[in-house]
C-alpha cells in the first residue's frame, strides 16, 4: 500500500520533550529539524539528541524524516549521524539544483557504506525555497532514486521573492504549481509548506483546502493542533467513497462484458475517472476508512 504523507510535523531537534512525545499525535511523518529551528551554537547538541531519539524511541507507524543543514555547513556530520540512527528520510533544505541532490545522495551512499547499512535504504526529500530552485524543480525531482517527494518552503521562498505571505496565497501560486508539476513528472510526492499562524484555524483550513484542490499529497505542520484539520480535509467523504466504489464496480462489470465506456448514475465513466476512483479508494484505505479496497 502506498505510504500516506498527509501530515508531516516539524519539531525542533533541541526540544527533548517534543522529541519524547512527538509520536502520540498521529502525524504520518515526523520531521526532526536540525536546520533553521536550531541555533548555531546548538547544532552539535541537537544532532546528538535526534540521533538518540531515533535510536531509542518507538515512533510507531510515523515515517521519520530529518531536515539536515546544507552540506557546506553541518550537513555532512548530520548525514553520518542520521544514517547511523537509521532515519528513513533525509530532507535537504534550500535545494537549488539537481547537483545539490546528487551531492547529498553521494554523501548518503558513502555513509551507508561506511556504517555497513544497506545501500539505498535512506530515502530523500528536497525542499525548494527560492526562485532558482523553483525553475529547476523538475530536474531536482528527477535527480536521485532516493527521492520520495519534494516540498515547498514558503517562508524562505517569499523572502527570496521580496514579498511576504498573504491570506489568499496568490504569491505562492506559481511556485506551488511548479512543485506539483515537477513532482508528478518525476512520480514523487508533493508536500506543501508550513502555515506558521497556528492560532488562525480558519486561515489554515482555507489553505489546506486550496492545496488539496491543487493536487498536493499533504502538508507540513508545525503544531499538533494542525494535524486533525489536515486529516479531516484530506480524508475522502463517505459520499466520495460510495461514488468511487460504484465506478469501480461498474467498470469491473463492463470489463466482464468487454465494454470500455460505461455510465454510472447517469455520468460517463472512462479510464481517467476510474483511475481517480481508485485513488479515492487507496486514500480511504490508507486513512483507515475502509479495508481490503472496500471489498468487505
Ligand atoms: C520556517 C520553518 O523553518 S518552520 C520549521 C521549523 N519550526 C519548527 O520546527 C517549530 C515547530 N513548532 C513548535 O516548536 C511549537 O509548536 C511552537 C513553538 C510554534 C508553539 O509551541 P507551544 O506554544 O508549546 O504550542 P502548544 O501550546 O500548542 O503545544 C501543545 C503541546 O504540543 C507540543 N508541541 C507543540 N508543537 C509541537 C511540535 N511541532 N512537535 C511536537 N510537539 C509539539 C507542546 O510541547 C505541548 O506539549 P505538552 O502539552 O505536553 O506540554
Ligand atoms: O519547508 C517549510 O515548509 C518550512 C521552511 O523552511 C520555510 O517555509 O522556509
Ligand atoms: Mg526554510
Amino acid at each position: 500500500m502506498k505510504r500516506l504523507r498527509t501530515t508531516m510535523m516539524f519539531l525542533p531537534g533541541m526540544n527533548a520533550a517534543m522529541l519524547r512525545d512527538a509520536g502520540i499525535y498521529g502525524a504520518d511523518a515526523l520531521m526532526f529539524d536540525l536546520e533553521d529551528a536550531v541555533s548555531m551554537k546548538e547544532k552539535d547538541a541537537a544532532r546528538f539528541l535526534v540521533h538518540e531519539a531515533l535510536r531509542t524511541i518507538d515512533y510507531g507507524q510515523a515515517e521519520t524524516v530529518v531536515r539536515i543543514n546544507e552540506l557546506d555547513t553541518f550537513g555532512r556530520q548530520d548525514i553520518l549521524a542520521m544514517v547511523d540512527a537509521g532515519v528513513e528520510v533525509i530532507r535537504l533544505p534550500k535545494t537549488e539544483t539537481a547537483q545539490d541532490i546528487i551531492d547529498v545522495d553521494q554523501a548518503i551512499s558513502a555513509a551507508e557504506d561506511r556504517l555497513g547499512k544497506k545501500q539505498g535504504q535512506t530515502h530523500m526529500m528536497a525542499a525548494i525555497e527560492s526562485a532558482e530552485g523553483i525553475f529547476n524543480a523538475r530536474d531536482i525531482a528527477k535527480a536521485s532514486d532516493r527521492l520520495i517527494g519534494i516540498a515547498l518552503g514558503a517562508e524562505d521562498y517569499v523572502t527570496n521573492l521580496q514579498t511576504r505571505r498573504y491570506p489568499d496565497g496568490q504569491e505562492l501560486a506559481f511556485g506551488r504549481s511548479m512543485i506539483l508539476h515537477a513532482a508528478r513528472a518525476a512520480g514523487v510526492d508533493a508536500i506543501d509548506t508550513v502555515y506558521s499562524d497556528i492560532e488562525n484555524e480558519a486561515g489554515f483550513r482555507e489553505e489546506v483546502q486550496r492545496i488539496k484542490a491543487l493536487g498536493f499529497n499533504g502538508k507540513s505542520v508545525v503544531n499538533p493542533r494542525q494535524i486533525p484539520i489536515v486529516k479531516e480535509i484530506f480524508a475522502p467523504t463517505q459520499k466520495e467513497i460510495y461514488q468511487a466504489s460504484r465506478v469501480i464496480k461498474g467498470i469491473q462489470e463492463a470489463e466482464a462484458n468487454n465494454s470500455g465506456v460505461i455510465s454510472v448514475d447517469g455520468k460517463m465513466v472512462d479510464k481517467p475517472i476510474v483511475e481517480r476512483a481508485q485513488r479515492v479508494m487507496q486514500l480511504a484505505e490508507a486513512s483507515g476508512l475502509i479495508k481490503n479496497g472496500g471489498q468487505n
